[in-house]
């Protein structure tokens, strides 16, 4: 699913109504509709206190149409207008004379006014801002934020919680609406998924205002949401007639003495993620565990006892995934140096493999072009320096992969791949996925998809969407704080089967 800017969106609405012969202020009452559609699909008449607070742009309007709406199907309602600017929009003003016409007089808040008591039962309307808010909201404004989150009444937010820019951070974080949930218009928002903006979103959901399907679907936008419809077209179904060489010999190169684990996540995760051969090429110290607990996986172990000074590799691998655990000792680093040297195919690099990097910049110029590195945060800022806010993190990681020519998989909830001008937004995952190696069992999965002649992009994208899955099944059985690497890594296959079950088929009584 398309990620669209706010430009995009407004020629989404002006293009529709050019189209289809219809009045902005009847797109806004489809918009209206299908708010209302969707609170009275739940509420079902319930008698609830609704207030609904409302600004004077086309959001306020669509909280004003709103507030006629449940009116009209006898919802106890009160309608605050926040009177922040005199210009007021056209389809506001259309809508609080329909209010009005109705018997409804909203209050106007300003800045001098007394909010209004906002009991822990209500449920609050969020239609201050959308998503033409392109400044601070005043301090006052930014006060009536902070007093609707201090109460306690369920927040329903129009489109985006007011006070969220779509083109950067807040520029106060206090100043924006904690909403329980966020009912969007058409298209989902890029701020839903940042760690510093997703924070005010706690659930989302899109509602269909019927903006034309021809111009959504034309549209090329700077990011995308990676869903299982998009990974069914990539996923590659294995032949009958194919053989362990079918798909692939990848090496796990890392370890070093007491960080054999990662490379035995790695490997193991690789193995079930569905490469042919495993080689895990570590230490000496390495030897023996490997061959111990994990009997798929072949073992090169290098001279050296405790960290790898060398990295040959008496074959020519499918794939190379290298880093974990692996140590910065200097042997280590001129021995990755050559490693990078000798492959010349696209590569996944984690961890210290890329701790190495920013303190050697020559050897970035030799990572092979379409490689995948997977840093998590601070690694990442090792590579590309430290960002003010999230949107400056995405414009630095698309400039680093345009420079290099590699991809970047930003890690975290909602890890984003980045290739070039582009970044996919995953969707699965959760919070018991902090936890150490699962980041190994993700390099695991990735070497194994390249490894069965995934192209590196879709590789990447789909490794990361399958470890979420794997994730989320292994979170279903044990909580979040229970789940580790291990549990992700036995998840695999579950991930896999839940990924190809049947599609669902609407059974007609
Ligand atoms: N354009 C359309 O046809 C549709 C728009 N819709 C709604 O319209 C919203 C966008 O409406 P608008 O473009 O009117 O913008 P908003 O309603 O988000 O903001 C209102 C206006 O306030 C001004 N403003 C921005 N920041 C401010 C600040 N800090 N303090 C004071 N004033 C500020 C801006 O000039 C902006 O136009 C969407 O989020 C959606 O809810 C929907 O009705 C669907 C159809
Ligand atoms: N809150 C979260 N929600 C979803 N996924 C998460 C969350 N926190 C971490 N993850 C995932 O877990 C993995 C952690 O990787 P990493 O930090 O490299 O771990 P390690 O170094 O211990 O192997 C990444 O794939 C990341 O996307
Ligand atoms: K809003």
């Amino acid at each position: 699913m398309k990620i669209f800017s706010a430009h995009q969106i407004y020629e989404a609405d002006k293009f529709t109504i050019e189209k289809q012969q219809i009045s902005s202020d009847e797109l806004m009452e489809r918009a209206a509709t299908k708010l209302f559609e969707w609170i009275h699909s739940r509420l079902r008449g319930t008698s609830v206190n609704i207030q609904l607070f409302c600004g004077i742009g086309n959001n306020g309007g669509d909280g004003m149409a709103l507030a006629r709406i449940l009116k009209e199907n006898e919802y106890a309602i009160q309608v605050h207008v926040v009177n922040y600017s005199e210009k007021r929009s056209k389809d506001f003003l259309l809508n609080l004379e329909r209010l009005k016409d109705r018997k409804v007089w909203p209050d106007f808040i300003n800045s001098d006014s007394t909010f209004p008591e906002i009991a822990p039962n209500d449920i609050v309307v969020d239609a201050l801002f959308g998503i033409g808010l392109n400044r601070s909201p005043d301090t006052w404004v930014g006060n009536l934020m902070k007093y609707i989150n201090a109460s306690k009444a369920f927040v329903l937010s129009v489109d985006i919680p007011s006070g969220l820019p779509m083109h950067r951070g807040p520029w106060d974080p206090s100043f924006v609406i904690r909403a329980n949930y966020v009912l969007s218009f058409q298209v989902p928002k890029l701020v839903f998924f940042l760690p510093q903006t997703g924070i005010y979103v706690d659930q989302w959901e899109i509602l269909d205002i019927g903006l034309d399907k021809e111009f959504l679907n034309k549209a090329d936008t700077d990011f995308e949401l990676i869903d299982r419809e998009q990974m069914l077209s990539v996923y590659k179904p294995r032949p009958k007639f194919s053989h362990k060489g079918t798909y692939g010999h990848a090496v796990i190169v890392g370890g070093s003495y007491g960080k054999i684990g990662a490379v035995h996540l790695a490997s193991r995760a690789c193995l079930q993620s569905g490469a042919g051969l495993v080689t895990a090429l570590v230490p000496q110290c390495g030897y023996l565990p490997l061959q111990t607990a994990v009997p798929e996986v072949m073992v090169l172990a290098k001279d050296r006892e405790k960290e790898l000074s060398n990295m040959e590799i008496p074959f020519k691998p499918t794939v190379v995934g290298v880093g974990m655990g692996l140590g910065v000792h200097e042997e280590t680093v001129s021995a990755m140096g050559s490693l990078l040297k000798e492959v010349k195919s696209p590569m996944v690099i984690d961890a210290d493999g890329l701790n190495i990097m920013p303190k050697h910049p020559e050897m970035l110029q030799e990572v092979p072009e379409l490689s995948i590195l997977t840093p998590h945060p601070k690694e990442l800022e090792r590579l590309v320096g430290p960002w003010k806010d999230d949107f400056e993190k995405l414009d630095k990681v698309k400039a680093f992969s345009q420079k290099h020519h590699v991809i970047i998989v930003i890690k975290g909830a909602h890890t984003i791949t980045v290739f070039e001008e582009k970044g996919y937004v995953n969707t699965t995952g959760n919070p018991g996925m902090a936890t150490a190696g699962s980041g190994d069992v993700l390099t695991g999965m990735i070497t194994a998809l390249i490894a069965q002649g995934y192209e590196p992009l879709h590789a990447a994208t789909f490794g990361v969407y399958l470890h979420g899955l794997a994730g989320d099944m292994g979170a279903s059985q044990k909580g979040y704080e229970a789940l580790t690497a291990s549990g992700i890594l036995e998840n695999i296959g579950n991930a896999y089967l839940n990924f190809l079950r049947p599609q669902e088929v609407e059974v007609k009584e």
